[in-house]
């Protein structure tokens, strides 16, 4: 059983009186086939903690386990492979290469492990979030919630054990991002493990459980909030 725990984490950026302690001793659990929701005022260290969480970005201190595996301690060979398979990541601005339809953008992960994209698979992906019809399509061909909809697929489609989204509602409006919201909710009701940075409470309520932080240290956790809560409560630590 694949969980996510990080442990005694730091990241520290520059030295001396101008360093700053992005991530700050953060010890977290991310249970498999959780949701989990991270919020904070800007500058918190949110991105900072996904990237660690994800072998994105190097820790100072601590570790970080991907079920058995130290990703901390991973080489940059075995790092490489282990995002390439392991985890998925999807950011607030889609990241599709412009030059590549759907259903390329959608290989991409295969091909570069290496593996020859089974076509079946690729377009199963792509069906999986709702848009078999539109393979052929290039990016600007597409909505923005469309868009992140081939960002998940292409995150997906190796089967990762975790899926780290980075604001990933955040370019959307309100309806495309309840549909990228509704996606991520059947996905983890499928029993996937999702991570996500957002600056909005209403997506955050979408998810199992919420965890806030301030100054790079994690500062409270909720479960089962509604919009309303989470927003009172982000706005109790942003004072
Ligand atoms: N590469 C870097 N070099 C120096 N400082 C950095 C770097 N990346 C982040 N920081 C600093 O670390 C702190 C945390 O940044 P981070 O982007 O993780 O915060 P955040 O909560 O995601 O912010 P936002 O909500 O504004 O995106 C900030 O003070 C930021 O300026």
């Amino acid at each position: 059983m694949t969980t996510l725990t990080m442990t005694g984490v730091s990241r520290v950026f520059g030295r001396g009186p101008a360093a700053v302690h992005a991530v700050d001793d953060v010890t977290l659990t991310f249970p498999r086939g959780g949701w989990t929701a991270v919020m904070g005022p800007s500058g918190s260290g949110k991105s900072t903690l996904l990237h660690c969480a994800a072998g994105l970005e190097r820790v100072d201190t601590g570790r970080v386990l991907l079920g058995d595996t130290d990703i901390t301690a991973a080489g940059d060979a075995d790092l490489t492979a282990l995002r390439r398979s392991r985890i998925g990541f999807v950011f607030q601005n889609f990241n599709l290469i412009g030059a590549l339809s759907a259903e390329q953008n959608v290989a991409l992960p295969l091909r570069l492990a290496g593996r020859r994209p089974s076509r079946r698979v690729v377009r199963a992906t792509l069906d999986a979030v709702g848009l078999a019809d539109r393979a052929r399509h290039r990016p600007r061909e597409l909505s923005g919630g469309q868009q992140q909809r081939v960002a998940i697929a292409r995150a997906m489609v190796t089967r990762p054990e975790v899926l780290f989204a980075d604001e990933p509602t955040g370019a959307l409006d309100s309806t495309a991002a309840r549909t990228v919201l509704d996606l991520m909710r059947a996905m983890a009701d499928a029993g996937q493990s999702i991570v996500m940075v957002t600056h909005d409470p209403g997506a955050a309520a979408r998810a199992d459980a919420v965890v806030f932080l301030r100054d790079g240290r994690v500062v409270d956790r909720v479960a089962g909030a509604d919009a309303r809560q989470v927003a009172d409560r982000l706005a109790s630590w942003e004072r």
